[in-house]
This record gives C-alpha cells, sequence and structure tokens, in this order.
C-alpha cells in the first residue's frame, strides 16, 4: 500500500473461485429492439446468440447503453463506442466529453482555462481555424457546441475565423448536411456583420476526409490536410452549401463519402490555408478520429505522409484525445479523468488479459476499455492483437469483415492457456449497420453470430466462463421512426434509412462450464447499465470489485 493508502489489491471474492478462463466478447452496434424487417438482427441467422437469450433466462439480461447511464448529457442521447467501452472498462460512469464541453461553455470556463488562453496568443495576427464534424450527433461533436465557440472566440478577440468541416451522414440521417452548412454560413454571415472576417475554407465527408481512426489509412488524413493546411483539393467552389449539393449529385453520393473540397475567392485562391502563426482547433470532443489528425498538427517528426508544409500554428484539442501520449498538448477542455479501470485493477490482480480486434475497433477494445489511455499497462501480463482491416471501401462489400480471424485469435488465446481474459470486439453489426445497406447487415449480423459461436465453443472446450455483450444499438433497427415508432417515409415514399445507432439496450449473458453453480443475475438491478458489467467480470475472476464501481449484476445463491 503506498503513502496515500491506495492500493490496486482486489479483495477475494467470498464465493467464487478464481483461475477460470473468461472470454469477454462485444458485439458493436449489437441493440435489443422489436423483431420486424428493420431490425437486421432479428432478420439474419443468429443461433449463438438466439440460444443465450432463450436458454437461461437468469444468465441473460438487458443493460441500458445510452444516455446518462453512459455519462452523455441527457437521455436523447444515443450510445457510441467510446463512452460505451469507457463503461464497460471503468465500472463506473464518468460526465463525458459532450458533458464536460457543454459545461465548459456554458460556464465560460472554457475561455479561460490554459488551452484557449495559448490559441488567443494568434488572434491579433493570425487566423482561427476550426476543423470537425459538422452535425448534431453528439457522438464526435455537436454543431451548438460549435456555434457557442464561434461566439466566444470572436467575443474573445478572433478576428479571422476559417472554418473546416467534415460532412457527417453517419450519426445522422444523410442528407442532412446541407442544412447543416447553411446554419453554419447564417452564422458566420452574422460575425461578418459584427465585423469579423470568418469564412467555411474546406469540406469533405467524414469517411473520405480526416476521421480515419486507429491508423487504418492515412491518405484520410492527408486528403484533409491538403484541403486544410495547403489549401488543395480535386473540388473547389465558391461556396460550401454549393460543394455540398453539388458533390451529392454524383452517382451514390452520400454525406459519409463527400471527397474534399476548398472554398476559393473571385481569383481561385484558396480562401483559408492554414499558415505559420494562426490558431487551430479540431473541435471534435471525441478522441479516436481525431488522434492521427493530432498528430500530423503536433508533431514535428512525422513520416506518415509528406505534409509538404508544417506550418508553425498554435494547435488546442476540444479535449487532450490520448491521455499516454499526452495528445494534444494543448487543448481547450480537460478529458473525464477515466482512472483505475477494470482492465488496470486485473493485471495488478495477476489476471493476464488477451484483446483482440480488427484495426476500425481495435483501440475500443484497448484505448476505450482502458480509460482512454493507449499501450499496455504491464506489458508482461497482456498481449493486444490488432487484425489489419480492409480499408478503402465501405464496410457493405465486405460485411463478414475480420469476424472469423477476430474468432480464431481469440479461440488460440484461449486453447493456449496464456490468459485469464480474452477479450475481443466483434465490429459487423455496426460497421456495416453505417453504411445503411440492410442487406448487408443482415451477412454482418450472421458473420458476428459464427464468431461468438466459435468462442463460445472454445470456452466449452477449455472449461471457462463467458461474458458476452454489446457497446450500444445499431443493427436491430435499420429505419428512422417517428414518435409513435412507425417507420418515416421520404418525399419519394421511400424509407428513411437510419445509419445511425439507437437509444436501444444491449444484452449481458453469462454462462459456460467454469460459471460457479448458483450465479445468476441479480433482480435487485433492474436499472443496471453498461458500467454494471466491470464489476461483474471482476467478480467472474474470483475478485470483489472496488467499493466505488457501480454494483455487480450477479449473485450467487445457494443450491
Ligand atoms: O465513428 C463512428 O464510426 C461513428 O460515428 C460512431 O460509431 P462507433 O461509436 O461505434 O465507433
Ligand atoms: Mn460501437
Ligand atoms: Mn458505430
Amino acid at each position: 500500500m503506498g503513502s496515500s493508502g491506495f492500493s490496486w489489491k482486489l479483495n477475494d471474492h467470498p464465493k467464487l473461485p478464481k483461475g477460470k478462463i473468461i472470454a469477454v466478447v462485444v458485439l458493436d452496434g449489437w441493440g435489443e429492439a422489436n423483431p420486424n424487417q428493420y431490425n437486421c438482427i432479428h432478420v439474419a441467422e443468429t443461433p449463438a446468440m438466439d440460444s443465450l437469450k432463450k436458454g437461461a433466462p437468469e444468465k441473460w439480461r438487458l443493460v441500458k447503453a445510452h444516455g446518462k447511464a453512459v455519462g452523455l448529457p441527457t437521455d436523447d442521447d444515443m450510445g457510441n463506442s467510446e463512452v460505451g467501452h469507457n463503461a464497460l472498462g471503468a465500472g463506473r460512469i464518468f460526465a463525458q466529453g459532450a458533458k464536460l464541453v457543454d459545461l465548459a461553455l456554458a460556464s465560460g470556463k472554457i475561455y479561460e482555462g490554459e488551452g484557449f488562453k495559448y490559441i488567443k496568443e494568434s488572434f491579433e495576427t493570425g487566423t482561427l481555424h476550426l476543423i470537425g464534424l459538422l452535425s448534431d450527433g453528439g457522438v464526435h461533436s455537436r454543431l451548438d457546441q460549435l456555434q457557442l465557440l464561434l461566439k466566444g472566440a470572436s467575443e474573445h478577440g478572433a478576428k479571422r475565423i476559417r472554418v473546416h468541416v467534415l460532412t457527417d451522414g453517419r450519426d445522422v440521417l444523410d442528407g442532412t448536411s446541407i442544412g447543416f452548412v447553411e446554419t453554419l454560413e447564417n452564422d458566420l454571415a452574422k460575425l461578418r456583420e459584427k465585423g469579423v472576417d470568418a469564412q467555411i475554407a474546406s469540406g469533405g465527408g467524414r469517411m473520405q476526409v480526416t476521421m480515419d481512426r486507429y491508423e487504418n489509412d492515412w491518405d484520410v488524413v492527408k486528403r484533409g490536410w491538403d484541403a486544410q493546411v495547403l489549401g488543395e483539393a480535386p473540388h473547389k467552389f465558391k461556396s460550401a452549401v454549393e460543394a455540398v449539393k453539388k458533390l451529392r449529385e454524383a452517382p451514390n453520393a452520400n454525406d459519409q463519402y463527400l471527397p474534399p473540397f476548398v472554398i476559393v475567392d473571385d481569383n481561385g485562391k484558396p480562401v483559408g490555408p492554414i499558415v505559420d502563426g494562426d490558431a487551430v482547433v479540431t473541435f471534435n470532443f471525441r478522441a479516436d478520429r481525431m488522434v492521427m489528425l493530432a498528430k500530423a498538427l503536433e508533431y514535428e517528426d512525422f513520416d506518415k505522409f509528406d505534409r509538404v508544409r508544417f506550418p508553425k500554428i498554435r494547435y488546442s484539442g476540444m479535449l487532450q484525445y490520448d491521455g499516454e501520449l499526452k495528445l494534444p498538448s494543448h487543448y481547450l477542455v480537460s478529458p473525464p479523468e477515466i482512472d483505475r479501470t477494470s482492465g488496470e485493477y486485473l493485471v495488478h490482480n495477476g489476471v493476464r488479459t488477451f484483446a483482440c480486434s480488427e484495426t476500425v475497433k481495435f483501440g475500443h477494445v484497448t484505448f476505450f476499455w482502458n480509460g482512454n489511455r493507449s499501450g499496455y499497462f504491464k506489458q508482461e501480463m497482456e498481449e493486444y492483437v490488432e487484425i489489419p482491416s480492409d480499408f478503402g471501401i465501405t464496410f457493405n462489400v465486405e460485411p463478414k469483415m475480420k469476424a472469423l480471424e477476430i474468432a480464431e485469435k481469440a479461440r488460440d488465446a484461449i486453447l493456449s492457456r496464456k490468459f485469464d481474459q480474452v477479450r475481443v470486439n466483434l465490429p459487423n453489426s455496426d460497421m456495416v449497420g453505417h453504411t445503411g445497406d440492410i442487406e448487408a447487415t443482415i451477412v454482418a449480423c450472421k458473420a458476428a453470430d459464427d464468431a461468438v459461436k466459435m468462442i463460445l465453443d472454445t470456452i466449452e472446450q477449455v472449461g471457462g466462463i463467458y461474458v458476452v455483450t454489446a457497446d450500444h444499438g445499431n443493427a436491430e433497427d435499420m429505419v428512422k421512426r417517428n414518435k409513435k415508432g412507425e417507420p418515416l417515409l421520404d418525399k419519394n415514399g421511400n424509407i428513411q434509412i437510419l445509419t445511425s445507432h439507437t437509444l436501444q439496450p444491449v444484452p449481458v449473458a453469462i454462462g459456460g462450464p467454469g460459471l460457479a453453480p448458483g450465479v445468476r443475475f441479480r433482480e435487485d438491478v433492474p436499472d443496471g447499465g453498461l458500467a454494471n458489467v466491470a464489476a461483474t467480470v471482476m467478480n467472474l475472476h474470483g475478485f470483489e470489485a472496488p467499493a466505488d464501481y457501480e454494483s455487480t449484476l450477479i449473485e450467487v445463491v445457494d443450491n
């Protein structure tokens, strides 16, 4: 025990043994909803997941995965991978980035912080650039926060502002970007009336431009860099509204994948490249899809692509995105302090851990799970394996993704008996659900179920335990609904496809031959959420959870 009295040592669970191999399976974007034709999980053949639900009612339940249960501002906020995996791994509910930024903006504290003071130094002679996702999805960013920041920055001295927009269509309906750009243009026009030189300078669809994650495809970040920093893009327009309208006319165009564009003046000159002496803020609060750009903006030594120019700027993130890398080093709002995660406790108590997913979700079961911290806690106790994702495609063309490969890695890790916990994220239902392709999402759900089966079979073989859950809903409802729950139609009478996550609860199932007799879900945690899973897993490893963790979902009854 250190001088502070803190100790990593967990108490033994009074009834549950140690030493069982536990598979922790997170199905990404797998919620529970009414069975109907837009519920791809229902339509798909999913015998493994069905048997968990039907097999043992005291070992299957639903938990909340959205809103306040995962630290989001309101219960109208759908869940997402960051907050979901944070809650699963940390066992407590932390006010998340969305909420912390709301508070900092409302109180005005954001303008008193180190990060804002730092960028403010550039306002006299330089331009303030704001780069981020333009929507009200609330997953990576929010339009109303951008609006407040624009107003606040101009009131605090920013004289020249350029916004570099990334269109969404993934956390919000496809086609909504035009409206968001129009709203922003209105705000900027009002700023101009007040004498602030404010304009949109560049843009592009989030999946084409800037917002790659976990270093899957640096070309995405390069395309953004070229437009935002160098002022170069294949498409040039006089206004962003015109840009989005025109680019959406191409066959199969959608908001997520719009190509990069720059806004030019009457002489064809880009209106807002980033140059020496400027300030830059990346206004997404969520980390995963901003870390790569943050590296490009901040690191002197950088070899991921040719930056051509590396302007001397003052850069602040909305938040600090990576607590281990301390990246970026300046930020407007302090991130949630997600400390003492279950993963860290467990390695300190001898639990050897294996974690695996494919690139696009790799950081979810490692970085997010560990409280937005990259790297190992104790390298000799842990192994994290990343299976390279396909890149340059939309996942509806390969809906099986790497589910089989992930399951095989989990199988091998379990059979090696080198690990006590084998944790995976199966990405299919989420990544394919985001494409809005219902047929492909059905294939995706089946592929994830096949992977679950392989892992459960392996657990059976070694006498282990499984915990199967999800981080939020997605594939279980693929249509936008009205308040009565009826599908909404567009003006041509077609249903409006829902590419985003949902507000639905997610399943948690426990079982396996290693599960002690008498273990079942408690009935006195009816409002349980994802944060209750960590204590549950600790119990199954034979430990009591720390006192301040959300309560366990299980009890052991004598039979
Ligand atoms: O980043 C994304 O792909 C979406 O905005 C959210 O999906 P995720 O939270 O499942 O990653
Ligand atoms: Mn997810
Ligand atoms: Mn998702």
